[in-house]
């Protein structure tokens, strides 16, 4: 549906979106193949126009050309979004999206020229039966070629309306969506069932007098999952000002006015590069901050944390993601360092309008409490932002320079790339969360503690990365200490609020599915029970006749 509505005419989308929206037909995006997944101009898909019978033959030429993971083919679609290298009049057009019926809308059999399965089985998501396809020269009409950026005439005429890379506007789309509707629910479920469970949960004694405390109550406790319901908070924020930026760009895009495309790409993939990382690294340290019972299933966090794995390769992997972003960031710092005022530098995009700025050389914070001052920390994350891309762009042209060429120059610093990128990330989120908050200045009370989770979420950046901090003097070292004074702090005052900003993401018991998390705390009882429900325990239990049995009996012989 993303696909079509971006990259189809509005006659195409009148015509097949009824049918999807009302399951008439079952689809299915597919763009990877067995040999190439990021490499788009790599595809070997071949859609072949054919003057004479104004079609398409779509064709698999290699096996590496075998679409390989598209969710819903293995056993699901009836319909397949082919995108595939258009070959018109003998000239090799780059990829296209084609609509390519995969299966009878009688008995679901696979259309001649089709093979088609499931790919087996995955770490996760076992749920959507991704599947592979070949196609043995498979004809369709030249009408259900999606025709938004390009269209191919009856006489074979190519015509292309937009960029070389219009026709990958539907991941744009798709990156925007998966952020908040796919890849941060996992972290903000882990953060409601890790907190809830470290409220229940009391091991040892701070004091040999005192009764076993709450595991939450632990420092340690505290450093483990605050962060992670900070970064759920930041990118619940980000995920809205990415999407308000995507609603003030799609309409324009559509109507072939690109000007705001390259820095959408850059915010999506950023955002789901960014999240993607942290939600799975968050998910995880949910899950072992619940000691034993985070390893077992019934806690519902090793699925969430095997799920939302997948979330850093699909849609773009995550490091070719973040590549994206540098080499966005490369072009604005070079346009950020025209002649002061300049048309060039006025246009440079609001998300990097920072390079154009004068920059502090020093942090300004005397003491701890300064560091709980969004306009500080965020002109700290910018500060370092910009000096790591600066150091980027400078590590290639001193390549260039030596006589390396460009491509070289460019994949011998992409490690200084991605630092650059992760920062400038990082950078964006701690600013929607800071904007976020200036927009609540009527709920003073809601104001106060979503503050202190931005500020949390700043500083535990700040002092993981503190290196890039120190790096040029920007922070001293007794600021790095005052920063972490600052943080240590707020994990005590977060703590009296923690159940309740877990609470607010308004997960019911059966969306978290877990025995760890449910609302009631009865954490205990709940496990017993359900483990007695596991069919392992419902069921003869065959090992015994076969296996147990006759070795005691073998042993005590
Ligand atoms: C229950 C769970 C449900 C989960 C659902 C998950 C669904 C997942 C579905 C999928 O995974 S679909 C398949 C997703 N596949 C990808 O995301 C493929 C990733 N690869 C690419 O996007 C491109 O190959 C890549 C950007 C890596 C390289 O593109 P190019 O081969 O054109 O090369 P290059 O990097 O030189 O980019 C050339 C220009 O295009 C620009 N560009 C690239 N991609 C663009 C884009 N998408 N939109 C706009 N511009 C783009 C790029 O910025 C650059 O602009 P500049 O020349 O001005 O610098
Ligand atoms: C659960 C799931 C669902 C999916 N659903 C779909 C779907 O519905 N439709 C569909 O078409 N596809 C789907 N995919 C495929 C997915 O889009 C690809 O797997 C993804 O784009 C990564 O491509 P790849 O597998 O070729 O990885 P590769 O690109 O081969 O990545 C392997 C390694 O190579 C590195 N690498 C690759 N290129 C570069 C580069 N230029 N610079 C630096 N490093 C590089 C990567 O960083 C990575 O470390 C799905 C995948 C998964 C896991």
């Amino acid at each position: 549906m993303n696909a079509l509505r971006s990259l189809g005419s509005e006659e195409q989308i009148a015509k097949w979106s009824p049918l999807c929206r009302n399951f008439q037909i079952i689809t299915t995006y597919a763009q990877t193949e067995l040999g190439h997944g990021t490499y788009l101009q790599g595809l070997e898909t071949e859609a072949t126009y054919d003057t004479a019978t104004q079609d398409f033959v779509i064709h698999s030429p290699t096996m590496t050309a075998t679409k390989w993971w598209p969710g819903d083919l293995g056993q699901s679609a009836t319909h397949a979004l082919v995108l595939a290298q258009l070959i018109c009049s003998g000239v090799r057009r780059g990829m296209h999206a084609f609509i390519v019926p995969i299966r009878s809308l009688q008995d679901h059999t696979p259309l001649p020229g089709i093979t088609i399965g499931n790919i087996g089985p995955k770490m996760a998501l076992n749920n959507v039966d991704n599947g592979f396809l070949r196609l043995h020269h498979v004809r369709v009409p030249r009408e259900n070629m999606l025709s938004r950026f390009a269209q191919v005439l009856p006489d074979g005429t190519y015509m292309r309306f937009g960029t070389a890379q219009s026709n990958y506007f539907a991941m744009v789309v798709t990156r925007v969506q998966l952020v908040a509707k796919e890849i941060l629910p996992n972290l903000q479920k882990a953060c409601v069932i890790a907190m809830r469970y470290s409220v229940i949960r009391r091991q040892s004694r701070l004091r040999p007098s005192d009764p076993e405390v709450k595991i939450l109550d632990y420092q340690t406790q505290q450093q483990k999952l605050f962060p992670q319901l900070a970064m759920s908070y930041a990118f619940h924020f980000l995920a809205v000002s990415l999407s308000e930026f995507f609603e003030l760009s799609y309409d324009s895009i559509l109507n072939k006015d690109f000007s705001l495309l390259p820095e959408l790409h850059a915010l999506s993939t950023g955002a789901k590069a960014m999240t993607a990382d942290f939600c799975t690294q968050g998910a995880e340290q949910c899950r072992r901050a619940c000691g034993g019972h985070g390893y077992s299933e019934l806690s519902g966090l090793p699925s969430l944390v095997t799920k939302v794995t997948a979330s850093c390769t699909y849609e773009g992997e995550n490091t070719v993601l973040y590549l994206q972003v540098a080499r966005f960031l490369a072009k604005s710092y070079l346009q950020a360092q025209m002649s002061p005022g300049s048309t060039q530098q006025k246009s440079l995009p609001q998300s990097v309008a920072y390079l154009a700025k004068p920059d502090l050389s020093r942090c300004p914070a005397q003491m701890a409490a300064d560091f709980l001052c969004p306009e500080l920390y965020t002109t700290a994350w910018a500060h370092a932002a910009a000096r790591l891309i600066k150091d980027a762009v400078h590590h290639v042209r001193t390549l260039e320079q030596s006589g390396v060429e460009q491509h070289e120059a460019w994949n011998q610093t992409t490690v200084i790339q991605l630092q650059a990128a992760k920062a400038h990330c990082y950078y964006i989120t701690v600013k929607s969360f800071k904007e976020a908050l200036e927009k609540l200045d009527n709920e003073p009370a809601i104001q106060q503690v979503l503050k202190r989770l931005c500020d949390l979420c700043a500083l535990h950046g700040i002092l993981t990365h503190s290196g890039d901090f120190l790096h040029d003097g920007f922070l001293s070292g007794a600021q790095v200490d005052m920063a972490r004074t600052a943080y240590l702090d707020l994990l005590s005052l977060i703590r009296k609020d923690a159940i309740l900003l877990t609470d607010a993401f308004d997960f019911t018991d059966q969306c978290l599915n877990s025995a760890l998390g449910c609302y009631d705390g009865n954490v205990y009882e709940r496990l017993f029970q359900w483990a007695q429900k596991a069919p392992v325990n419902t069921q003869e239990n065959s090992a015994y006749e076969k296996y147990i049995r006759p070795l005691l009996q073998r042993s005590n012989l």
